[in-house]
């Protein structure tokens, strides 16, 4: 247990006092919620709701940013009880907070890119589409041969994107077609200025992560200090693993870390 304090402590001394002006923004599946075969299946830890609300108590601001729809990382973590939280969603293209959703209008070429992978899922066992309303995604984890199978779909879900004018984002298992623009980085920028945070601190385990943690390092030349910490539960990707300032295991690791830090 003071492994973990000792590590936050030492990677950023005197990250303590500046609590009451840091941001505390934790990705949703894999740091939040362990990974699970089906995404319809994952749920948030039961002590999350808990430990982020005392969290809250003690921070400027507590943010989740996800690839999932917004509503949907609030209903799958039963995150509406935690004070004062603001969850994007789609990679900061949508935002919630006190129960209010903003999202965007229909986005173009979602409907083409969502025929077109359902068509592609439909010969391929194991391959599912997990239709989000702005975005698409293709998983493989239910697939013989997971690693083989996102590999043979990455050439062809990649013009099914290029002919819908969207971008493929790659994950675990899983690559998604989305709109162009938002990530997690600008997300996290925009959270560190709403709040004149002097802190940050992120946490995360995919690629899809890899923008905030280097949003994380740029704000920290502007004198904004920062903490990354990676939810390693045996599936974390080398590339956020490499920019991680602390390695915990799993989402149990990610709430005990955050529940020492802002121990009284
Ligand atoms: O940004 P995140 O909150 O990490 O969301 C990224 C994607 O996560 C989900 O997929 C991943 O988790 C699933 C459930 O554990 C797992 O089955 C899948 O293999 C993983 O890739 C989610 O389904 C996607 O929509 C998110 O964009």
């Amino acid at each position: 247990m003071a492994a973990y304090e000792d590590e936050l402590e030492l990677t950023r001394p005197g990250l303590r006092p500046l609590l009451p002006r840091t941001v505390v923004a934790l990705d949703f599946d894999g740091t939040l919620a362990p990974i699970v075969e089906r995404p319809e299946d994952a749920r948030a830890l039961p002590a999350a709701v808990e430990v982020l609300s005392a969290v809250a108590e003690r921070v400027a601001q507590v943010a989740i940013v996800t690839g999932r729809p917004a509503a949907d990382a609030v209903r799958l973590g039963g995150l509406d009880d935690v004070p004062g939280l603001v969850v994007f969603g789609h990679y900061g293209l949508e935002r919630w907070s006190s129960g209010e959703l903003h999202s965007p209008g229909e986005t173009s070429g979602v409907a083409l890119a969502r025929e077109r992978v359902i068509q592609l899922a439909a010969s391929r066992h194991g391959v599912t589409v997990e239709d989000k309303g702005h975005s698409v995604a293709v998983h493989t984890r239910q697939a013989e041969d997971p690693e083989g199978a996102l590999d043979e779909l990455r050439l062809r879900v990649s013009a099914i994107a290029d002919d819908a004018g969207l971008q493929v984002t790659p994950g675990r298992f899983v690559l998604e077609l989305r709109p162009r623009g938002a990530d997690k980085g600008v997300a996290i920028r925009s959270l560190v200025s709403e709040a004149s945070a002097e802190a940050i601190i992120y946490a995360g385990d995919d690629l899809g992560d890899i923008p905030a943690a280097d949003a994380v390092r740029e704000l920290g030349a502007t004198g904004v200090v920062g903490v990354v910490i990676c939810s390693e539960s045996g599936e974390a990707v080398p590339e956020f693993r490499a920019r991680a300032d602390v390695v915990v295991p799993g989402p149990e690791g990610v709430l005990r870390a955050l529940a020492i830090l802002t121990a009284e």
